[in-house]
């Protein structure tokens, strides 16, 4: 020790020695204190989330709008369930502000989540196992129980310390985001309550990111579910003829393939980003006559189908995509139709048309900035505003007329939402509801009509 310390910084290490102890000291007295806010505490929540199992098809609505009831009543927040549709509960939460007359700040999250392949797992999907590196894995762990849980554990440390928000804050926890939203924000941002609840600003779902940098997103690309379906002459398997419904389809996916590298191309060079180019994936191919015994094998069928998804960005041309689509994927001229799944119609499949799809992310949107700020002086960074590749809620708040913004605090994290294994490393989950902490602090407190009288003082003592 003598040698390591020399007697020129023994002061400083015995300082900062006695500083970390009096900390470690600090931490320990607050958990007991209030041994809700303890890390384990926060973690076993978060775990108690991620069991209940909330798969499309057939989620566990209520098992869920339970525990977040419940959560709220440890807060004392105020708490309503509402069926749009029935058994399918949507929960509202309020954080009643100082100034009632002020806009609210509403933090969305979905309480669904999409299915798992469970044999393919490394763990239970539903069981929330925490390995020897911290890591949990769960489906939702990433999309998005862990959002929608760390608002309400930021909230728990801000009450703890005493906080008061002057701006209301609500909290929605949402059915079906996976499968459309249709039956849950949808209905929301079209209600009477929504109207009464005077949102002026939204946050929810963003992408983990690998870096060290939060990634944010202040638009989205449309989902265009599109099946395109082929039709043609029946035949011997073993005959070489024109215009079968394979040939037919077979020639639309090499012409939508090379569509789609060109696309792919563009990220790949870095000229665009994930979510400025329009993607286009193969999701099914259905043909073949079926029998009990398998498919024939030597008959050619009279009809074969694929399905695409595909996402637009709100800056493609989408009138372009659509001509596109019906004159060189689908042309009738090779006995071709197609169909819009998830929107039927087609002012619907252009949901972003005439809408304000894009939020401001620059100092012209004050919730921008503060967004900004407050990740930055929780001591982390954002990278450069995107467009989320996929889809949303944020949609239907952007198509309201609002500003939105997608966030979820993961840095360091492989993204794997929707994929097998998914997983969330508990530090960063903890270090996420420090974000929000801030986040929330900054918006629950931000008053604009105080910022423009402080404005117009100093100006005028000028
Ligand atoms: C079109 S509704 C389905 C929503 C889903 N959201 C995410 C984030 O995966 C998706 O983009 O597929
Ligand atoms: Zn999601
Ligand atoms: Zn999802």
């Amino acid at each position: 020790m003598e040698s390591l310390i020399s007697c020129r910084t023994r002061p400083i290490f015995f300082l900062f020695f006695n500083l970390y102890f009096l900390s470690l000291l600090f931490t320990a007295i607050t958990a007991i204190q209030n041994p809700s806010s303890s890390s384990s505490s926060i973690i076993s929540r978060f775990q108690e989330y991620l069991r209940i199992n909330t798969a499309q098809p057939n989620p566990n609505y209520y098992v869920a709008a339970d525990f977040i009831l419940s959560q709220a009543k440890s807060l004392s927040l105020e708490s309503q369930t509402i069926e749009f549709v029935k058994n399918k509960p949507l929960i509202l939460i309020k954080w009643p502000g100082k100034n009632p007359n002020l806009p609210s700040v509403l933090l969305n999250s979905h309480t669904d989540v999409v299915p798992v392949e469970s044999q393919k797992w490394i763990h239970d999907p539903f069981g929330a196992h925490i390995d020897s590196q911290g890591n949990i894995y769960a489906r939702g762990s990433q999309d998005m129980k862990c959002v929608g849980l760390q608002y309400l554990e930021a909230i728990r440390k801000l009450k703890d310390s005493g906080f008061e928000p002057t701006r209301t804050i609500y909290l929605s926890f949402v059915p079906d985001e996976e499968i459309g939203g249709h039956d849950g924000v949808e209905k929301l941002a079209e209600s009477d309550v929504y109207k009464k609840m005077n949102v002026a600003f939204v946050l929810d779902e963003g992408l983990a990111s690998p870096g060290e940098k939060y990634r944010a997103f202040y638009a989205e690309r449309s989902p265009m579910w599109t099946v395109i379906k082929a039709t043609g002459a029946p035949g011997h398997g073993a005959k070489l003829y024109d215009n079968t419904a394979m040939e037919n389809l077979l020639k639309s996916i090499e012409i939508i393939r090379r569509f789609r590298a060109s696309q792919f191309d563009m990220v790949k060079a870095g000229l665009k980003a994930e979510g400025e180019v329009v993607s286009v994936n193969m999701v099914f191919l259905k043909a073949g006559t079926q029998t009990p015994t398998g498919f024939v094998m030597n008959l050619q069928p009279s009809e074969a189908e694929a399905g695409f998804d595909i996402r637009v960005p709100p800056t493609a041309d989408q009138e372009a995509l659509l001509k596109r689509i019906a004159e060189e994927w689908a042309p009738a001229s090779r006995n071709m139709t197609f169909e819009y799944g998830q929107f039927k119609q087609k002012q619907s499949v252009l949901d972003n048309f005439g809408n304000p799809a894009l939020t401001a992310a620059d100092n012209s949107n004050p919730w921008w900035v503060l967004l900004e700020e407050a990740v930055r002086s929780a001591g982390a960074q954002l990278e450069k505003p995107e467009i989320f590749p996929a889809s949303t809620d944020c949609r239907y708040f952007r198509r309201q007329g609002l500003p939105a913004i997608g966030f979820s605090p993961m840095a360091n994290t492989p993204i794997l939402l929707h994929d097998h294994n998914e997983f969330l490393n508990q530090a960063e989950y903890l270090k996420g509801v420090d974000i929000y902490v801030s986040i929330i602090k900054a918006y629950a407190s931000y008053d604009e009509h105080a910022e423009a009288t402080k404005e117009s003082s100093s100006r005028d003592e000028l």
